[in-house]
């Protein structure tokens, strides 16, 4: 728990920020969009803004040159993920941590953030519980239990979708097993090894907990953002021209679109950048855990505070994007080399640094796939969208 040290007259203070209340700290001000409030708080207190949530010390970094400080220059001190109530009941004990080392090697595990991040999305909620732990027994906001009955529906799917895979496996020659299950299956019970060291050994659990890290991490974050792209051209119908008029030139009316061309349309990733500033997937990214005390830009940051880079604040930023930065023009990243990499901080949809998005590549090639086909195969316009709204 966190009890603030003595000071000393000269010792580094903590970044300026809100005053906190007893027991639940700063909570109370986070409202329905975390984002949108921390924003407007860091207006006031600054880029680098500490605030108590609950017994958890937190930093909040609004501002590019703020995000490369932690990201990059400090990046090792923060490369660890809080341990967060979702992971007990949604991770496999955490074992989904194992599809990052295996993704990357020498990288920390440890994913259980990813599921506050479904939490999040998709219950709407900051658990309390995360931030004043004596309050999780109650489960004031009802998510423990509906985090219990989504995971025992998932186990149900994945056993399916397991024991399919199996079956078919005995009857199957090896060279048709090729599908990601398939993979891992036969990956199962083997000992990784590096250097004659056994890493680790792939069981059942570990393949039910990478499965729905992929689930979790790349589905819902692919068609969120081909939601709001797809929002945002019909808003402005100019873009969406013109979007439309670089697919017809590279594809013709003929012929559908492929994934080999996709790296052909510079239109249309100017349009997925300029919506990912807007709309970041994960405003907040994930948290991460201060593992050392540590001083930055002359602040105390101090052990295990939760480190939280607001990026939607960051792409909204007027210093980093001009004053127009509230509006959606893709042209801005004409004859820019910005990218989506995590080296421009002026622009983290991904994240960035060691926990930065192992998946973007998927994600982007899924988002450009989808969007380049509806936008080729169909004329839209926002009545038909309110249309389609209506049947669903
Ligand atoms: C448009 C699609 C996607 C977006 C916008 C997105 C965004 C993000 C963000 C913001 C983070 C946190 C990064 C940080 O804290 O610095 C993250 C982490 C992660 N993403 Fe993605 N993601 C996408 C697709 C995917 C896909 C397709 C996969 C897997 C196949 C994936 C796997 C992960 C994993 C495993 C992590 C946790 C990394 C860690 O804790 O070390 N993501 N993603």
């Amino acid at each position: 728990s966190f009890r603030p040290r003595r000071q000393r007259k000269n010792d580094p203070q903590l970044p300026p920020g809100p005053p906190a209340l007893p027991i639940i700290g700063n909570l109370h001000m986070l409202g329905k969009l975390p984002h949108r409030s921390l924003h407007q708080l860091a207006k006031k207190y600054g880029p680098i803004m500490s605030m108590r949530l609950g017994s958890v010390p937190a930093i909040v970094v609004s501002s590019p040159q703020a995000a490369e400080l932690f990201l990059k220059t400090h990046d090792l001190l923060f490369a660890s993920r809080p341990m967060l109530q979702a992971s007990l009941y949604m991770s496999y004990g955490n074992k989904g941590g194992l599809f990052r080392s295996m993704a990357l090697t020498g990288a920390a595990s440890g994913n259980c953030a990813l599921y506050n991040f479904f939490l999040r999305r998709k219950l709407r909620a900051f658990n309390i519980a995360d931030y004043v732990p004596f309050l999780g027994a109650f489960d004031l906001q009802g998510l423990t239990k509906r985090m219990k009955s989504f995971s025992k529906a998932v186990d149900t799917i994945l056993e399916k979708i397991i024991c399919e895979h199996e079956r078919e496996a005995r009857w199957k020659k090896k060279q048709q097993m090729k599908d990601f299950v398939d993979v891992l299956l036969s990956l199962m019970n083997q000992p990784m090894t590096s250097n004659e060291e056994v890493l680790y050994t792939l069981d059942r659990t570990h393949i039910k907990a990478i499965l729905i890290d992929m689930i979790v991490a790349s589905f819902d974050t692919s068609a969120t953002t081909i939601e709001w792209t797809l929002s945002e051209l019909l808003r402005h119908p100019a873009a969406m021209k013109r979007l439309q008029d670089e697919l017809q030139t590279v594809f013709g009316l003929d012929k559908m679109v492929e994934e080999k061309d996709l790296f052909n349309l510079p239109y249309l990733d100017m349009v997925i950048k300029e919506s990912l500033r807007l709309y970041p997937v994960g405003p907040l990214l994930l948290p991460r855990n201060c593992m050392e005390e540590t001083i930055i830009d002359g602040y105390r940051v101090p052990k295990n505070a939760r480190i939280i880079v607001n990026a939607w604040a960051i792409g909204r930023d007027p210093n980093a994007w001009s004053d127009n930065a509230e509006e959606f023009l893709p042209e801005r990243f004409a004859d820019t080399s910005i990218d989506l990499r995590g080296h421009d901080f002026q622009l983290l949809p991904f994240g960035s640094g060691r926990r930065g998005c192992p998946g973007m590549q998927l994600g982007l090639t899924i988002t450009r796939f989808v969007l380049a086909q509806l936008v080729h195969c169909f004329n839209w316009s926002s009545q038909m969208v309110c249309c389609l709204m209506s049947w669903t």
